[in-house]
């Protein structure tokens, strides 16, 4: 079975909406936060524990595994899933994105992009055929096409040739996909600042009738209100029967606004990436917990949040243990960072429900410390 999205409420006060993702490895509600787990693991959580804190779709990095371990052993290992030890559904993006920010040599195609590796620095190729039989080897449930990421800000005319590439490689990621059936394949509409080729790049990949569309070229480094500005003009374009994925978006306050302007799916490292450095998001804004004054603070990292991290541990013990560099003080942090968005989720398709999206963003916003507009 392929990949199905069930549309089950718009909320009356925005344009959000509720809706259920259909997968092989189970379903999911939306709006929804991906977990980004790059090397094949959430970097420090279990399985065990990614389900206990309510994830349920993970995202894993094609280019990474591809490099190491290599496609062919998991593969052999029965696919993702089994390698892992994962049950929930997964999502692999296809290379674009690192290609582009990971490897400053590459050399740009028709036939692919040439560039090289960013550890061993020997060169290497990837193309929307090779790209797919990556994937296809790895076997997630969702499966991105291979497309070009551009640079934030980029003239328009070189947009419009990448866009127009981008759909050249859209038909043949459509082409060279081995398993439709089991594994749903999603379009990335590009297209960058540029409302026309936003529309140009819509119109092109909708026109190819994938399961579900992304939308890629956002959040590299383009101010908020260009990224709201680009997804008002672009999710209207989507079709509203299929599932909408922002690639690379996980702030507390983007993923509101997102899913306010009709998003549906998300990922970042960010909580991940913070909570190696000890910083924690929480209902009252960020807090870095090295910081000396909570080393005699033995309140939970958030008072309003009942993860297992705040429900058992103080600052002043994580703060110890981050201090002094112990693993276990990192699992602490990234588990409540990552319940922290996963719960946020929860709230707002709770809001949704209740058609009060616009005021949970407005309490949300002054609690958290986010300047309203
Ligand atoms: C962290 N920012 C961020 N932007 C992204 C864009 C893409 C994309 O356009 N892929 N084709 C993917 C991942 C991203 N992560
Ligand atoms: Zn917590």
């Amino acid at each position: 079975m392929a990949i199905t999205y069930e549309l089950i409420k718009t909320c009356k006060q925005t344009g959000a909406r509720l809706g259920k993702v259909h997968t092989p490895h189970g379903s999911f509600e939306t709006p929804m936060f991906m977990p980004v787990g790059t090397l094949a693991t959430v970097k420090t959580m279990s399985p065990e524990e990614l389900e206990q804190m309510g994830a349920q779709i993970i995202l894993s990095n094609t280019y990474h595994l591809w490099l190491r371990p290599g496609e062919d052993i998991i593969q052999e290992a029965g696919g993702l899933h089994n390698f892992m030890n994962w049950n929930g559904s997964i999502l692999t993006d296809s290379g674009g994105f690192q290609v582009f920010s990971l490897s400053d040599l590459r050399k740009i195609e028709e036939e692919g992009v040439h560039f090289r590796n960013h550890i061993s620095g020997e060169k290497l190729f990837l193309s929307p055929e090779k790209a797919m039989h990556i994937q296809n080897a790895l076997g997630p449930d969702i499966m991105m096409a291979f497309d070009e990421c551009p640079p934030y800000p980029a003239e328009h005319k070189y947009m419009k040739d990448s866009v127009e590439r981008t759909s050249r490689w859209a038909e043949r990621c459509l082409e060279a996909h081995q398993r439709p059936h089991d594994q749903g394949l999603f379009g990335i509409i590009q297209g960058g600042e540029y409302e026309d080729l936003r529309r140009q790049s819509a119109q092109d990949l909708t026109s190819m009738d994938f399961p579900g569309y992304a939308i890629g070229g956002l959040s590299v480094g383009e101010p908020k209100d260009v990224m709201n500005r680009v997804l008002e003009f672009t999710t209207p374009l989507m079709p509203d029967q299929k599932p909408r994925y922002l690639m690379g978006v996980g702030s507390p306050d983007s993923l509101i606004d997102g899913s306010i302007r009709g998003v549906d799916m998300f990922d970042c490292v960010l909580p991940t990436r913070i909570a190696r450095n000890g910083t924690l998001m929480t209902s009252e804004g960020r807090l870095v917990v090295r910081n000396a004054k909570f080393a005699r603070d033995f309140r939970p990292i958030d008072e309003n949040c009942d993860c297992h991290t705040c429900r058992n541990y103080s600052r002043a013990y994580i703060r110890h243990l981050v201090k002094a560099n112990e693993t276990f003080g990192f699992r602490l942090t990234t588990y409540h960072n990552l319940y922290f968005l996963l719960n946020l989720m929860r709230q707002v398709r709770e809001a949704i429900r209740e058609d009060r999206l616009g005021d949970f963003r407005d309490e949300f916003f002054e609690q958290y410390g986010f300047n309203k507009p």
